[in-house]
């Protein structure tokens, strides 16, 4: 009940109908900034008087949050909608591939917010829709198209109602003897899956958990090191015994695809691929490795060697119970386009070689 709550929100959310989100504290009618336009933003807000919620990340670049809200860079922050501020305003607050090309005038005023966990749950709820992170706030005389506590939104995709939808051989070619097996949760319509290659016996698994990227997997992206390190990753598991990879439908770090390339747009512009996250307005790394300790959890692996360079996916399955015995490093060379994004994975998000 609470997934379908949450999953109708998302897609109304996407689809630029207005969302009510309950929190403990007072509830909110959002419109995403991103899917309205002119059009349904004066059926929303006929008076041009619905302010603008944003996540502190965003709102500080745009100089606006304070220092307690800098500390979580997804916690809310609400701007005064002054007269002058049109649809295309909102937009270019919401949207910081913009920024450059056209730098923001003010002055744009925070303002105390009435329902902060509604708002915060809202904010999630855009990174798990796709889209920026940024909304109209509408009065109470608004009538919503779907609406979802904030307990729903926080236990969205985190693996809860995960089960095994089925599996089949799968010859690849690092290993003939291979099969697929594929996961589906009524919470979300992201389906995970597992490649289990090798034989299994009972020795401890290799165990690659890799994060799907469009660009780096299929299309051959130098800009990062996800194509090399996934197809490095099976060669690995299967010259051992057996292993498993686990493909995590979680592009770009858990902002989604679209979100992903306005970071690519970012760093065109200079941002690494920290900044860029943060100046979209989510955290750096979005990811939840829950999924993950479900799905080992499923296929009845408790143990593990783990292929990364990423500490906090130890920590996340370890968290989830999963005993990682070995971390395995997975270091790729360099090369000119993905260099600096190494580099700042090392300096930066704490990856390890
Ligand atoms: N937001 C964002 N995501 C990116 C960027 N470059 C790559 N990604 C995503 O990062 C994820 C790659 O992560 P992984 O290779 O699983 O993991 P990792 O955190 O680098 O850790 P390793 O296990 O050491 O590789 C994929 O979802 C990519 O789509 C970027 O510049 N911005
Ligand atoms: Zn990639």
């Amino acid at each position: 009940m609470n997934a379908r709550a949450a999953a109708r929100a998302i897609d109304a959310l996407r689809r630029g109908w207005p969302v009510e989100v309950r929190g403990a504290n007072g509830a909110l009618v959002l419109l995403a900034v991103e899917a309205a336009d002119d059009v349904t933003l004066a059926g929303f807000d006929p008076h041009g008087q619905a302010d603008i919620l944003l996540s502190a990340a965003r709102a500080q670049t745009l100089h606006l949050s304070n220092q307690r809200a800098a500390a979580d860079p997804e916690a809310p922050v609400l701007v005064r909608r002054e007269p002058w501020i049109g649809y295309d305003l909102a937009m270019a607050l919401a949207d910081p591939v913009r920024d450059l090309a056209t730098p923001l005038k003010g002055p744009f005023r925070a303002i105390p917010l009435g329902a902060p966990q509604a708002a915060a749950a809202a904010l999630r709820l855009a990174r798990l829709a796709g889209v920026l992170p940024a909304f109209f706030v509408g009065d109470e005389s608004v009538v919503p198209e779907a609406s979802v506590a904030a307990d729903a939104v926080a236990l969205y995709g985190a693996g809860e109602a995960l089960a095994i939808a089925t599996r089949a051989r799968l010859p690849v070619k690092v290993a003939e003897n291979s099969e697929i097996v594929a996961f589906r949760s009524a919470d979300d319509p992201r389906e995970h899956i597992a490649l289990v290659i090798g034989n299994r016996d009972g020795t401890v698994p290799v165990v690659r958990l890799h994060s799907e990227c469009l660009t780096g997997d299929v299309l051959g992206s130098l800009k990062c090191d996800c194509g090399p390190q996934l197809h490095r990753a099976m060669h690995q598991i299967a010259e051992g015994r057996w292993g498993i990879l686990l493909y995590l439908r979680q592009e770009g770090r858990g902002i989604g695809l679209i979100n992903k390339l306005r970071a690519y747009a970012l760093q065109d512009q200079g941002f690494d691929t920290v900044d860029a996250n943060v100046r979209l307005g989510f955290a750096i790394d979005a990811r939840d490795f829950s999924v993950a300790a479900q799905m080992l959890k499923l296929l009845h692996v408790p143990s593990i060697r783990l292929l990364t360079n990423n500490p906090a996916k130890v920590a996340g399955l370890e968290g989830e119970g999963i005993a990682v015995v070995e971390r395995l490093p997975l270091a790729i060379a360099a090369n000119p386009h993905n260099a600096h994004y190494l580099d700042t994975k090392r300096d930066r998000t704490g990856h390890q070689l």
